[in-house]
Protein backbone atom coordinates (compact mmCIF):
# COMPACT_ATOMS: atom_id res chain seq x y z
CA UNK A 1 0.00 0.00 0.00
CA UNK A 2 2.51 2.43 0.81
CA UNK A 3 4.47 1.51 -2.06
CA UNK A 4 1.80 1.89 -4.08
CA UNK A 5 0.86 5.27 -2.82
CA UNK A 6 4.86 6.33 -3.15
CA UNK A 7 4.67 5.19 -6.80
CA UNK A 8 1.44 7.23 -7.78
CA UNK A 9 3.29 10.22 -5.84
CA UNK A 10 6.24 9.73 -7.70
CA UNK A 11 4.32 9.91 -11.02
CA UNK A 12 2.69 12.84 -10.22
CA UNK A 13 5.33 14.13 -8.89
CA UNK A 14 7.63 13.73 -12.35
CA UNK A 15 4.36 14.81 -14.04
CA UNK A 16 4.47 18.13 -12.37
CA UNK A 17 8.01 18.62 -12.75
CA UNK A 18 7.63 18.00 -15.76
CA UNK A 19 5.41 20.62 -16.55
CA UNK A 20 6.99 23.17 -14.10
CA UNK A 21 10.12 22.26 -16.16
CA UNK A 22 8.88 23.57 -19.60
CA UNK A 23 7.58 26.43 -18.03
CA UNK A 24 11.04 27.01 -16.17
CA UNK A 25 12.99 26.67 -18.95
CA UNK A 26 11.24 29.18 -21.21
CA UNK A 27 11.58 31.17 -18.80
CA UNK A 28 15.66 30.27 -17.50
CA UNK A 29 16.66 30.28 -21.26
CA UNK A 30 15.67 34.05 -21.72
CA UNK A 31 16.20 35.24 -18.54
CA UNK A 32 19.95 33.93 -18.65
CA UNK A 33 20.36 34.65 -22.22
CA UNK A 34 21.79 31.09 -22.35
CA UNK A 35 20.42 29.99 -26.08
CA UNK A 36 22.69 33.08 -27.53
CA UNK A 37 25.30 32.51 -25.05
CA UNK A 38 25.87 28.62 -26.12
CA UNK A 39 26.02 29.90 -29.67
CA UNK A 40 28.71 32.26 -29.05
CA UNK A 41 30.70 29.81 -26.89
CA UNK A 42 30.09 27.52 -29.40
CA UNK A 43 32.09 30.12 -31.91
CA UNK A 44 34.68 30.32 -29.21
CA UNK A 45 34.13 34.07 -27.98
CA UNK A 46 32.49 33.41 -24.83
CA UNK A 47 35.67 31.66 -23.11
CA UNK A 48 37.73 34.94 -22.82
CA UNK A 49 34.44 36.22 -20.30
CA UNK A 50 35.28 35.33 -16.54
CA UNK A 51 32.26 34.06 -14.73
CA UNK A 52 33.21 35.15 -11.34
CA UNK A 53 32.16 38.58 -12.02
CA UNK A 54 28.33 39.28 -10.37
CA UNK A 55 25.76 39.21 -13.70
CA UNK A 56 23.28 41.38 -14.66
CA UNK A 57 20.54 41.51 -16.97
CA UNK A 58 19.60 44.44 -18.60
CA UNK A 59 18.42 45.98 -21.84
CA UNK A 60 17.75 49.80 -24.28
CA UNK A 61 14.30 50.72 -23.78
CA UNK A 62 12.81 53.46 -25.41
CA UNK A 63 10.62 55.13 -28.33
CA UNK A 64 10.97 53.70 -31.75
CA UNK A 65 13.83 55.07 -33.80
CA UNK A 66 15.56 56.92 -30.32
CA UNK A 67 18.92 54.55 -31.37
CA UNK A 68 18.34 51.76 -28.63
CA UNK A 69 19.51 49.12 -31.65
CA UNK A 70 22.72 51.45 -32.60
CA UNK A 71 23.45 52.38 -29.28
CA UNK A 72 23.48 48.09 -28.23
CA UNK A 73 26.05 47.61 -30.86
CA UNK A 74 28.15 50.72 -29.77
CA UNK A 75 28.14 49.30 -26.38
CA UNK A 76 29.37 45.84 -27.88
CA UNK A 77 32.38 47.79 -30.13
CA UNK A 78 33.64 49.89 -27.61
CA UNK A 79 33.89 47.11 -24.88
CA UNK A 80 35.17 44.67 -27.72
CA UNK A 81 38.00 47.22 -27.85
CA UNK A 82 39.12 46.43 -24.45
CA UNK A 83 38.44 42.80 -24.68
CA UNK A 84 34.92 42.59 -22.89
CA UNK A 85 32.62 41.61 -25.78
CA UNK A 86 32.63 40.55 -29.27
CA UNK A 87 31.35 43.16 -31.61
CA UNK A 88 27.60 42.82 -32.90
CA UNK A 89 26.92 44.73 -35.69
CA UNK A 90 23.64 46.52 -36.04
CA UNK A 91 22.17 43.72 -38.44
CA UNK A 92 22.77 41.22 -36.21
CA UNK A 93 20.64 42.43 -33.79
CA UNK A 94 18.33 43.54 -35.37
CA UNK A 95 17.28 40.51 -37.62
CA UNK A 96 16.80 38.90 -34.18
CA UNK A 97 15.34 35.66 -34.01
CA UNK A 98 11.41 34.66 -32.90
CA UNK A 99 11.36 33.24 -29.94
CA UNK A 100 8.24 31.69 -28.19
CA UNK A 101 7.86 32.11 -24.91
CA UNK A 102 4.73 30.70 -23.55
CA UNK A 103 3.34 30.69 -27.14
CA UNK A 104 3.56 34.58 -27.67
CA UNK A 105 5.99 35.15 -30.11
CA UNK A 106 8.77 37.79 -29.12
CA UNK A 107 11.78 39.24 -31.33
CA UNK A 108 14.55 39.92 -29.06
CA UNK A 109 18.27 39.86 -29.50
CA UNK A 110 20.46 39.22 -26.56
CA UNK A 111 24.37 40.12 -26.37
CA UNK A 112 26.71 40.10 -23.60
CA UNK A 113 29.65 42.03 -22.67
CA UNK A 114 31.71 42.69 -19.64
CA UNK A 115 33.17 45.97 -18.16
CA UNK A 116 35.99 45.68 -15.49
CA UNK A 117 33.05 44.97 -12.59
CA UNK A 118 30.18 43.25 -14.04
CA UNK A 119 29.11 40.97 -16.98
CA UNK A 120 26.14 41.96 -18.42
CA UNK A 121 23.29 40.52 -20.65
CA UNK A 122 21.56 43.01 -22.91
CA UNK A 123 18.09 42.53 -24.21
CA UNK A 124 17.26 44.53 -27.24
CA UNK A 125 13.68 44.15 -29.36
CA UNK A 126 13.28 45.26 -32.61
CA UNK A 127 9.80 47.25 -31.83
CA UNK A 128 7.30 48.29 -29.86
CA UNK A 129 5.21 45.29 -29.69
CA UNK A 130 8.01 42.81 -28.80
CA UNK A 131 9.21 45.24 -25.74
CA UNK A 132 6.13 45.14 -24.50
CA UNK A 133 4.84 41.29 -24.86
CA UNK A 134 8.61 41.31 -23.64
CA UNK A 135 7.84 42.99 -20.54
CA UNK A 136 4.54 41.66 -19.37
CA UNK A 137 5.14 37.98 -19.78
CA UNK A 138 9.49 38.46 -17.93
CA UNK A 139 10.29 36.28 -21.39
CA UNK A 140 13.78 38.54 -20.92
CA UNK A 141 13.67 39.74 -17.81
CA UNK A 142 15.44 42.84 -16.98
CA UNK A 143 17.09 44.22 -13.42
CA UNK A 144 17.97 47.20 -14.79
CA UNK A 145 17.90 49.54 -18.33
CA UNK A 146 19.26 51.70 -20.44
CA UNK A 147 16.30 54.21 -21.48
CA UNK A 148 17.30 55.95 -24.66
CA UNK A 149 15.85 59.29 -26.08
CA UNK A 150 16.72 61.16 -29.13
CA UNK A 151 17.80 64.57 -28.41
CA UNK A 152 15.67 65.67 -31.26
CA UNK A 153 12.49 64.67 -30.78
CA UNK A 154 12.75 64.41 -26.54
CA UNK A 155 10.71 62.44 -24.93
CA UNK A 156 8.04 60.69 -26.68
CA UNK A 157 5.03 58.30 -25.95
CA UNK A 158 6.71 55.01 -26.15
CA UNK A 159 9.13 56.53 -23.82
CA UNK A 160 6.40 56.81 -21.49
CA UNK A 161 5.17 53.51 -21.70
CA UNK A 162 8.18 51.64 -21.67
CA UNK A 163 8.79 54.03 -18.52
CA UNK A 164 5.91 52.76 -17.03
CA UNK A 165 6.00 49.40 -17.72
CA UNK A 166 9.68 48.94 -15.96
CA UNK A 167 8.04 50.23 -12.73
CA UNK A 168 5.63 47.63 -13.03
CA UNK A 169 7.50 44.83 -13.89
CA UNK A 170 9.98 46.10 -10.64
CA UNK A 171 12.87 47.62 -12.07
CA UNK A 172 14.44 49.99 -9.55
CA UNK A 173 16.81 52.20 -11.18
CA UNK A 174 17.56 53.54 -14.77
CA UNK A 175 20.72 55.18 -16.83
CA UNK A 176 19.31 57.26 -19.65
CA UNK A 177 21.18 58.01 -22.95
CA UNK A 178 20.11 60.93 -24.73
CA UNK A 179 21.41 59.94 -27.91
CA UNK A 180 21.60 61.34 -30.95
CA UNK A 181 23.33 64.93 -29.74
CA UNK A 182 25.60 65.17 -33.15
CA UNK A 183 21.97 66.56 -34.23
CA UNK A 184 21.90 69.07 -31.94
CA UNK A 185 23.92 72.20 -31.96
CA UNK A 186 22.24 74.57 -28.82
CA UNK A 187 23.13 73.52 -25.79
CA UNK A 188 20.21 74.74 -24.15
CA UNK A 189 17.79 72.39 -25.96
CA UNK A 190 20.03 69.39 -24.49
CA UNK A 191 19.41 70.59 -21.01
CA UNK A 192 15.59 70.84 -21.82
CA UNK A 193 15.96 67.57 -22.79
CA UNK A 194 17.87 66.49 -19.42
CA UNK A 195 15.45 68.71 -17.14
CA UNK A 196 11.87 66.98 -18.79
CA UNK A 197 13.35 63.45 -18.36
CA UNK A 198 14.55 64.48 -15.03
CA UNK A 199 10.58 65.12 -14.40
CA UNK A 200 9.44 62.63 -16.10
CA UNK A 201 11.44 59.90 -13.97
CA UNK A 202 10.17 60.98 -11.04
CA UNK A 203 6.56 61.43 -12.23
CA UNK A 204 6.92 57.66 -12.31
CA UNK A 205 8.34 56.62 -9.01
CA UNK A 206 12.04 56.73 -10.00
CA UNK A 207 15.14 58.95 -8.60
CA UNK A 208 15.02 61.99 -11.48
CA UNK A 209 17.28 63.93 -9.18
CA UNK A 210 20.54 61.25 -9.24
CA UNK A 211 19.71 59.14 -12.34
CA UNK A 212 23.22 59.53 -14.75
CA UNK A 213 21.92 61.28 -17.61
CA UNK A 214 24.39 60.21 -20.25
CA UNK A 215 24.13 62.32 -23.61
CA UNK A 216 26.29 61.06 -26.83
CA UNK A 217 25.94 59.57 -30.13
CA UNK A 218 25.50 56.24 -30.45
CA UNK A 219 26.08 56.22 -33.97
CA UNK A 220 29.13 58.32 -33.72
CA UNK A 221 30.26 55.69 -31.41
CA UNK A 222 29.84 52.72 -33.76
CA UNK A 223 31.21 54.31 -36.47
CA UNK A 224 34.43 55.43 -34.49
CA UNK A 225 33.77 58.71 -35.31
CA UNK A 226 34.06 62.31 -33.16
CA UNK A 227 35.22 60.18 -29.76
CA UNK A 228 34.20 63.10 -27.78
CA UNK A 229 30.60 62.21 -28.23
CA UNK A 230 30.97 59.12 -29.13
CA UNK A 231 33.43 56.27 -27.80
CA UNK A 232 33.96 58.69 -24.45
CA UNK A 233 29.89 58.58 -24.00
CA UNK A 234 29.92 54.70 -24.27
CA UNK A 235 32.45 54.26 -21.51
CA UNK A 236 30.69 56.69 -19.43
CA UNK A 237 27.59 55.19 -19.66
CA UNK A 238 28.85 51.66 -18.96
CA UNK A 239 30.31 53.03 -15.84
CA UNK A 240 27.32 54.75 -14.67
CA UNK A 241 25.42 51.22 -15.27
CA UNK A 242 28.30 49.63 -13.18
CA UNK A 243 27.52 52.41 -10.38
CA UNK A 244 24.01 53.32 -10.44
CA UNK A 245 22.27 49.96 -11.24
CA UNK A 246 22.36 47.40 -8.33
CA UNK A 247 23.17 44.24 -8.65
CA UNK A 248 19.27 42.35 -8.18
CA UNK A 249 18.36 40.13 -5.23
CA UNK A 250 18.96 36.20 -6.23
CA UNK A 251 16.30 34.01 -6.05
CA UNK A 252 17.95 32.08 -3.27
CA UNK A 253 18.53 35.38 -1.29
CA UNK A 254 14.21 36.08 -1.08
CA UNK A 255 11.78 34.86 1.39
CA UNK A 256 10.99 31.08 0.78
CA UNK A 257 7.99 30.12 -1.41
CA UNK A 258 6.65 27.18 -2.15
CA UNK A 259 3.66 26.69 -4.44
CA UNK A 260 1.66 23.69 -3.50
CA UNK A 261 1.26 21.26 -6.61
CA UNK A 262 -0.14 17.77 -4.78
CA UNK A 263 -0.83 17.04 -0.95
CA UNK A 264 -0.36 13.00 -0.22
CA UNK A 265 -1.56 11.93 3.56
CA UNK A 266 1.61 9.50 4.29
CA UNK A 267 0.37 6.83 7.26
CA UNK A 268 2.97 7.31 10.22
CA UNK A 269 3.97 10.36 8.97
CA UNK A 270 1.26 12.96 8.32
CA UNK A 271 0.31 15.41 5.47
CA UNK A 272 3.06 16.19 2.76
CA UNK A 273 2.78 19.01 0.59
CA UNK A 274 5.14 19.02 -3.07
CA UNK A 275 5.94 21.69 -5.52
CA UNK A 276 9.20 23.51 -7.00
CA UNK A 277 10.54 25.52 -4.57
CA UNK A 278 10.12 29.24 -6.08
CA UNK A 279 12.31 31.46 -4.10
CA UNK A 280 14.37 31.47 -0.88
CA UNK A 281 15.60 28.87 1.42
CA UNK A 282 13.84 26.55 3.47
CA UNK A 283 15.31 24.34 6.91
CA UNK A 284 13.78 21.68 8.50
CA UNK A 285 12.35 23.02 11.43
CA UNK A 286 11.83 26.32 9.86
CA UNK A 287 7.92 28.35 10.24
CA UNK A 288 6.06 28.63 7.36
CA UNK A 289 2.35 29.98 6.46
CA UNK A 290 -0.22 28.11 3.92
CA UNK A 291 -1.71 30.78 1.82
CA UNK A 292 -4.78 31.29 -0.77
CA UNK A 293 -8.36 29.70 -0.98
CA UNK A 294 -9.57 31.28 2.16
CA UNK A 295 -6.97 30.13 4.62
CA UNK A 296 -4.07 31.43 6.50
CA UNK A 297 -2.38 28.18 8.77
CA UNK A 298 0.92 28.59 10.14
CA UNK A 299 2.60 25.42 10.72
CA UNK A 300 6.15 23.89 10.91
CA UNK A 301 8.06 21.97 8.54
CA UNK A 302 9.14 19.06 10.29
CA UNK A 303 10.64 17.32 7.44
CA UNK A 304 12.04 18.12 3.70
CA UNK A 305 12.18 15.17 1.33
CA UNK A 306 13.60 15.32 -1.81
CA UNK A 307 13.67 12.21 -4.45
CA UNK A 308 12.91 9.98 -1.55
CA UNK A 309 15.91 11.03 0.99
CA UNK A 310 15.51 13.30 4.16
CA UNK A 311 17.30 16.49 4.05
CA UNK A 312 17.46 19.39 6.63
CA UNK A 313 17.29 22.79 3.59
CA UNK A 314 15.35 22.94 0.13
CA UNK A 315 16.18 25.82 -1.94
CA UNK A 316 15.11 27.81 -5.11
CA UNK A 317 14.73 25.30 -8.17
CA UNK A 318 14.48 22.39 -5.63
CA UNK A 319 11.01 19.87 -5.95
CA UNK A 320 10.37 19.44 -2.70
CA UNK A 321 8.17 17.36 -0.37
CA UNK A 322 7.43 19.36 2.33
CA UNK A 323 5.67 17.34 5.94
CA UNK A 324 3.62 19.91 8.14
CA UNK A 325 2.92 19.32 11.38
CA UNK A 326 -0.71 19.54 12.77
CA UNK A 327 -1.56 19.80 9.47
CA UNK A 328 -4.18 17.09 8.12
CA UNK A 329 -4.79 16.63 4.11
CA UNK A 330 -7.84 18.50 3.97
CA UNK A 331 -6.78 21.59 5.04
CA UNK A 332 -4.50 22.29 2.09
CA UNK A 333 -4.48 21.63 -1.73
CA UNK A 334 -3.31 22.73 -5.06
CA UNK A 335 -2.97 26.48 -5.76
CA UNK A 336 -1.83 27.30 -1.97
CA UNK A 337 1.61 28.14 -1.12
CA UNK A 338 4.15 27.65 1.56
CA UNK A 339 5.60 30.52 2.63
CA UNK A 340 7.95 32.29 5.20
CA UNK A 341 5.32 34.24 7.62
CA UNK A 342 4.21 37.59 6.96
CA UNK A 343 6.14 37.56 3.59
CA UNK A 344 3.12 37.62 1.22
CA UNK A 345 -0.51 38.14 1.42
CA UNK A 346 -3.27 36.36 -0.83
CA UNK A 347 -5.40 38.87 -2.48
CA UNK A 348 -8.69 38.12 -4.36
CA UNK A 349 -8.82 41.69 -6.62
CA UNK A 350 -5.86 43.32 -8.12
CA UNK A 351 -5.11 45.41 -11.25
CA UNK A 352 -3.41 44.03 -14.22
CA UNK A 353 -1.19 45.03 -17.32
CA UNK A 354 -2.48 42.25 -19.70
CA UNK A 355 -1.15 41.08 -23.02
CA UNK A 356 -3.84 39.29 -25.36
CA UNK A 357 -2.92 36.42 -27.59
CA UNK A 358 -3.49 36.93 -31.57
CA UNK A 359 -4.69 34.06 -33.12
CA UNK A 360 -1.57 33.33 -34.51
CA UNK A 361 -0.01 33.13 -31.28
CA UNK A 362 -2.86 30.39 -30.10
CA UNK A 363 -4.90 32.96 -28.78
CA UNK A 364 -8.87 34.37 -29.71
CA UNK A 365 -10.22 34.98 -33.30
CA UNK A 366 -12.35 37.62 -31.33
CA UNK A 367 -12.22 40.18 -28.99
CA UNK A 368 -13.86 40.07 -25.62
CA UNK A 369 -15.38 42.98 -23.49
CA UNK A 370 -15.91 43.80 -19.70
CA UNK A 371 -17.30 40.77 -17.49
CA UNK A 372 -15.30 38.13 -19.71
CA UNK A 373 -14.78 35.29 -17.14
CA UNK A 374 -11.16 33.39 -18.31
CA UNK A 375 -9.41 30.76 -16.02
CA UNK A 376 -6.60 32.25 -14.61
CA UNK A 377 -3.70 30.32 -13.64
CA UNK A 378 -1.11 31.82 -11.06
CA UNK A 379 1.75 29.45 -10.09
CA UNK A 380 0.04 26.08 -9.38
CA UNK A 381 -3.44 27.70 -8.61
CA UNK A 382 -6.66 27.51 -11.68
CA UNK A 383 -9.27 30.26 -10.82
CA UNK A 384 -11.71 31.78 -12.40
CA UNK A 385 -11.70 35.77 -12.88
CA UNK A 386 -13.91 38.03 -14.23
CA UNK A 387 -12.12 40.91 -16.01
CA UNK A 388 -13.67 44.52 -16.34
CA UNK A 389 -12.06 48.02 -17.24
CA UNK A 390 -10.62 49.97 -14.07
CA UNK A 391 -12.58 52.81 -12.46
CA UNK A 392 -12.89 55.94 -15.04
CA UNK A 393 -11.97 53.85 -18.35
CA UNK A 394 -14.22 55.92 -20.79
CA UNK A 395 -16.94 54.03 -22.30
CA UNK A 396 -16.56 50.95 -20.33
CA UNK A 397 -19.26 49.29 -21.36
CA UNK A 398 -18.92 49.04 -24.67
CA UNK A 399 -15.29 49.10 -25.05
CA UNK A 400 -13.69 45.62 -26.74
CA UNK A 401 -10.35 44.12 -26.48
CA UNK A 402 -8.82 43.04 -29.11
CA UNK A 403 -6.47 40.01 -29.63
CA UNK A 404 -2.91 41.58 -29.71
CA UNK A 405 -3.87 44.19 -27.36
CA UNK A 406 -2.04 45.33 -24.17
CA UNK A 407 -4.50 46.70 -21.88
CA UNK A 408 -4.85 47.32 -18.37
CA UNK A 409 -7.68 45.88 -16.67
CA UNK A 410 -9.15 44.50 -12.83
CA UNK A 411 -9.59 40.87 -11.99
CA UNK A 412 -11.91 39.62 -9.48
CA UNK A 413 -10.52 36.02 -8.76
CA UNK A 414 -13.70 34.14 -7.17
CA UNK A 415 -10.93 32.37 -4.67
CA UNK A 416 -7.85 34.26 -2.99
CA UNK A 417 -4.07 33.32 -4.04
CA UNK A 418 -0.84 34.66 -3.02
CA UNK A 419 -0.52 37.52 -4.97
CA UNK A 420 2.15 40.72 -5.13
CA UNK A 421 3.19 43.69 -7.89
CA UNK A 422 5.30 41.77 -10.30
CA UNK A 423 3.33 38.50 -9.89
CA UNK A 424 2.46 37.17 -13.19
CA UNK A 425 0.23 34.55 -14.68
CA UNK A 426 -1.73 33.19 -17.29
CA UNK A 427 -5.63 33.36 -18.64
CA UNK A 428 -7.02 30.34 -20.40
CA UNK A 429 -10.18 29.79 -21.87
CA UNK A 430 -11.27 26.08 -23.02
CA UNK A 431 -7.78 24.59 -22.26
CA UNK A 432 -6.09 27.29 -24.89
CA UNK A 433 -3.81 30.35 -23.45
CA UNK A 434 -5.28 33.44 -24.40
CA UNK A 435 -3.23 36.12 -22.44
CA UNK A 436 -0.52 36.38 -20.02
CA UNK A 437 -0.79 38.95 -17.17
CA UNK A 438 1.10 41.13 -14.66
CA UNK A 439 0.03 41.85 -11.02
CA UNK A 440 0.62 45.90 -11.14
CA UNK A 441 -1.22 46.61 -7.92
CA UNK A 442 -3.69 44.91 -5.45
CA UNK A 443 -6.67 46.68 -5.02
CA UNK A 444 -8.22 43.65 -2.06
CA UNK A 445 -6.44 41.54 0.16
CA UNK A 446 -8.76 38.59 1.03
N1 LIG B 1 22.44 61.22 -36.28
C1 LIG B 1 22.34 60.16 -35.52
N2 LIG B 1 21.57 59.16 -35.89
C2 LIG B 1 21.48 58.08 -35.09
C3 LIG B 1 22.19 57.99 -33.87
N3 LIG B 1 21.89 56.82 -33.30
C4 LIG B 1 21.06 56.18 -34.13
N4 LIG B 1 20.79 56.93 -35.22
C5 LIG B 1 19.95 56.59 -36.36
O1 LIG B 1 18.59 56.55 -35.96
C6 LIG B 1 17.90 55.54 -36.68
C7 LIG B 1 17.23 54.60 -35.71
O2 LIG B 1 18.20 53.91 -34.96
P1 LIG B 1 17.93 52.48 -34.32
O3 LIG B 1 19.11 52.13 -33.52
O4 LIG B 1 17.47 51.52 -35.34
O5 LIG B 1 16.71 52.85 -33.38
P2 LIG B 1 15.84 51.87 -32.47
O6 LIG B 1 15.49 52.64 -31.25
O7 LIG B 1 16.54 50.58 -32.29
O8 LIG B 1 14.57 51.69 -33.37
P3 LIG B 1 13.41 50.57 -33.21
O9 LIG B 1 14.07 49.29 -32.83
O10 LIG B 1 12.77 50.53 -34.56
O11 LIG B 1 12.47 51.09 -32.16
C8 LIG B 1 18.93 54.86 -37.56
O12 LIG B 1 18.85 55.41 -38.83
C9 LIG B 1 20.23 55.22 -36.89
O13 LIG B 1 21.32 55.25 -37.80
C10 LIG B 1 23.01 59.08 -33.50
O14 LIG B 1 23.67 59.12 -32.46
N5 LIG B 1 23.04 60.14 -34.36
MG1 LIG C 1 15.90 48.67 -32.74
Amino acid sequence: MLQLTSCRAVSRALASARSTLVSSCARQRTQTPLASWSTISKRGYAEQFSRKKPHMNIGTIGHVDHGKTTLTAAITKVLSEQGGAKFTDYNQIDKAPEEKARGITINSSHVEYETPNRHYGHIDCPGHADYIKNMITGAAQMDGAIIVVSATDGQMPQTREHLLLARQVGIKRLVVFINKVDQISDPEMLELVEMEMRELLSAYEFDGENTPIIMGSALAALEGKDNKIGQEKIVELTKACDEWLELPARDLEKPFLMPIEDVFSISGRGTVATGRVERGVANKGTDVEIIGFGSNLKTTLTGIEMFHKELDRAEAGDNMGALLRGIKREQIRRGQVLALPGSIKSAKKFKAQLYILTKDEGGRYTPFMANYRPQCFIRTADITAALTFPEGTPDADSKMVMPGDNVEMVCNLVFDVALEVGTRFTLREANKTIGTGLVTEILEYA
